[in-house]
């Protein structure tokens, strides 16, 4: 048992370049600890508030001075003396000084911060693993990489619509063997881009980012670097989308390959879409506020598809709540930032599987080289975690701490696989 003893909070920057919050923790048995918070570029209206200083001409008001300056002003002296194991009365004591719905007062990033370093803290003095720590004997659990090789919409400058096109080694017998198998047609897909004369450049989340004619040609793309990887299509690696529809949902239509659509015909695009490739799950298909059109898409393609809910949930338990009573999708996508605690981010975790509804664990566009998500995927059991390409040391970093994860596991790892996705029958 330790007690917080000092808490230092300060700017760096993320992956994008932008400035974000680091907090390290001391603890008085010597135990020092860091965490540092994400950031996203195609964000939901209903996310936890992300402090940015605005009116500072510092970082053209991205800066977070401000939430840097609450962690040291208002959060420490409240929290110092407190044993570090405590998380959730810690969480709660931050959420009842900043008293909003929304995080705005102290910011979900300043909060997030010192929240997540309060956890690494606790499970270095325990002399645990944070996955150990958070999960218990039960994390056991390697998740299957959905890996972003193809990036679009609000992640890259090309006229791709969709803004994720990933790949899912579910053949893989473990997650090692699984990374291998996505590195291996990462490459595969660099090569097959270069000899059709298409730009090798890269979108935020380190996938490749091609001007392309449709959409659908992504997946024909991703689809030939499979063949060319050695691999099957639709056994070894399976596909998954996304479309972060809400960032081209205008007055009531999606402007989705050139035109406006209403909710049916986009329905329609999906399901014709899923029938032609092997998809196993589609994410923000529709906007976040089309709660109608997400029942009837989840109505129409919930027994074949994972359906993921990323904007339209904000891993929020009261929409979560809501989706799970209209049966608005079948899955959560879990980001430690848009709810702004670990204890708030479990919470979310734990309704939605009582429900019967997966999670993904996620990273946010904009990174950093903290790998926590890679930890709670596991303690969690999410069987599934989407941290973006093979390449980028922000992305790796996470994939790289669960090669840690399984081997510190040892014969006692299960890789996800397959059974991540009980909805995805091979036909
Ligand atoms: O939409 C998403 O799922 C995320 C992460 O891939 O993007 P952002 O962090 O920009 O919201
Ligand atoms: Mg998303």
């Amino acid at each position: 048992m330790a007690t917080i003893e000092g808490i230092v909070a300060r700017e760096i920057l993320d992956s994008r370049g932008n400035p974000t919050v680091e907090v390290e923790i001391g603890l008085d048995d010597g135990t020092i600890a860091r965490a540092a918070v994400p950031s996203g570029a195609s964000t939901g209206a209903f996310e936890a508030v992300e402090l940015r200083d605005g009116d500072s001409d510092r970082y053209k008001g991205k800066g977070v001075e401000k939430a840097v300056a609450n962690i040291e002003d208002r959060i420490v002296p409240e929290l110092i003396g407190y044993e570090a194991s405590e998380q959730r009365a810690i969480d709660q004591k931050m959420l009842d000084l900043d008293g909003t719905p929304n995080k705005s007062d102290l910011g979900a990033n300043a909060i997030l911060g010192v929240s997540l370093a309060v956890a690494k803290a606790a499970a270095a003095s325990a002399e645990l693993s944070l996955f150990r720590y958070v999960g218990g004997p039960n994390a056991h659990v390697l998740p299957v990489p959905m890996m972003n090789i193809l990036n679009g919409g609000a992640h890259a400058d090309s006229n791709v619509d969709v803004q994720e096109f990933m790949i899912a080694p579910i053949g893989a017998p473990t997650f090692r063997e699984a990374l291998r198998a996505g590195a291996e047609v990462y490459h595969a897909l660099k090569s097959v881009l270069k000899k059709k004369g298409l730009s090798t450049g890269l979108g935020d989340e380190g996938g490749f980012a091609p001007d392309l004619p449709t959409n659908a040609a992504a997946l024909d793309l991703i689809g030939e670097a499979v063949q060319a990887a050695g691999l099957r299509l639709g056994t070894d690696i399976v596909l998954a989308l996304d479309v972060a529809a809400t960032e081209f949902y205008k007055d009531g239509a999606y402007v989705f390959e050139g035109s406006p659509k209403p909710t049916d015909e986009m329905i329609n695009y999906y399901a014709k879409l899923v029938d032609s490739y092997p998809i196993v799950s589609i994410e923000d298909p529709l906007a976040e506020d089309d709660w109608a059109g997400w029942s009837a898409f989840t109505a129409a393609l919930g027994d074949k598809i994972q359906i993921v809910g990323d904007d339209l949930f904000v891993t929020n338990p009261e929409r979560i709540s809501r989706g799970i009573a209209e049966k608005s999708a079948n899955a959560v996508l879990v980001k430690v930032n848009q709810i702004g605690s670990l204890t708030e981010t479990l919470d979310a975790v734990d309704l939605s599987h009582r429900a019967g509804f997966k999670c993904m664990m996620s990273h946010r566009s904009g990174e950093t080289e903290d790998t926590t998500i890679a930890d709670l995927a596991v303690a969690t059991g999410t069987g599934q975690i989407k941290t973006g390409a093979p390449a980028r040391s922000d992305r790796v970093a996470k994939y790289n701490q669960l090669l840690r994860i399984e081997e510190e596991l040892d014969d006692a790892a299960r890789y996800a696989g397959a059974a991540a996705f009980p909805r995805y029958h091979l036909s």
